[in-house]
């Protein structure tokens, strides 16, 4: 029997933000303010349509074991959780990029091979270390959940991997990019099993947003 209930991952801050416009354009309307409330599953206009509302590191894991059908998530997360998961759209939200970063005016510049075992301060352990890894470069890592700039001016760590956008951050704690690792956005991602079982509801929405970034775009 079709399921008809859809149940969508969204982490507060910027995916959220930039969810809902995208999410109204295609007919789907939070009941209530996810952001001002502290409701986890959160109702909208559309029967059966819910939102549950996790860590931004989480949604690859709700989506994957099917407590959500899909979610959004940046591409950063999405590399390094590797989860088994559909990921059709890019939603062109969230756009950053992943970089080494390191204080300005460190000697070793831009030259890999002068980084041998150093310390680098990271979210993203396993995308640092393949990074690294493909360079034939040894560093050690330093996981951290936050804050990786702070890591460099304290002596945590020589150098950083993490995500700029506006360069702020980096600017003002006098770090600068060395080297780029690849761009990123936020991606829809959606659960393989919900795909075929519940592939009207699921299909449906992917081919709205689908429609709503063609619009965007032209
Ligand atoms: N400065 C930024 N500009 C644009 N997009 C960003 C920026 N920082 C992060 N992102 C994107 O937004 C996603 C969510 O980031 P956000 O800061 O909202 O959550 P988080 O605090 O990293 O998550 P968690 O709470 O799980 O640690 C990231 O995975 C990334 O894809
Ligand atoms: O280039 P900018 O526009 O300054 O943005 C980059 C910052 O944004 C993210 O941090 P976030 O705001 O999520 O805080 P966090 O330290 O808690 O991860 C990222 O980790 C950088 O610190």
């Amino acid at each position: 029997m079709l399921d008809a209930k859809l149940t969508i991952a969204l982490s507060k801050g910027r995916i959220l933000e930039d969810t809902l416009p995208l999410l109204e354009r295609v007919g789907i309307r939070p009941s209530e303010d996810p952001d001002a409330s502290r409701k986890l599953v959160v109702g909208t206009n559309r029967p059966g349509v819910e939102l549950v509302i996790v860590r931004a590191t989480d949604v690859p894991t709700y989506v994957e074991f099917g407590a959500a059908d899909v979610g959004v998530a940046g591409r950063d997360v999405l590399l390094e959780q590797g989860a088994d998961l559909y990921e059709p759209l890019d939603l062109g939200i969230g756009k950053c990029r992943m970089v080494v970063a390191e204080p300005e005016g460190m000697a070793a510049g831009d030259d890999p091979s002068r980084w041998d075992r150093v310390r680098i301060a990271t979210k993203y352990p396993n995308i640092t270390r393949d990074f690294f890894a493909r360079q034939g470069v040894q560093t050690q890592i330093v996981k951290l959940y936050g804050s990786m700039e702070l890591a460099p001016l304290v002596g945590l760590a020589d150098r950083i991997v993490d995500l700029v956008s506006s360069g702020r951050t980096l600017e003002e704690n006098g770090l600068v990019e060395v080297e780029t690792l690849f761009g990123i956005s936020s991606r829809l991602v959606v659960n393989k099993a919900a795909l075929k079982l519940k592939h009207p509801l699921v299909s449906d929405l992917i081919d709205s947003l689908a429609g709503v970034l063609e619009d965007k775009a032209s």
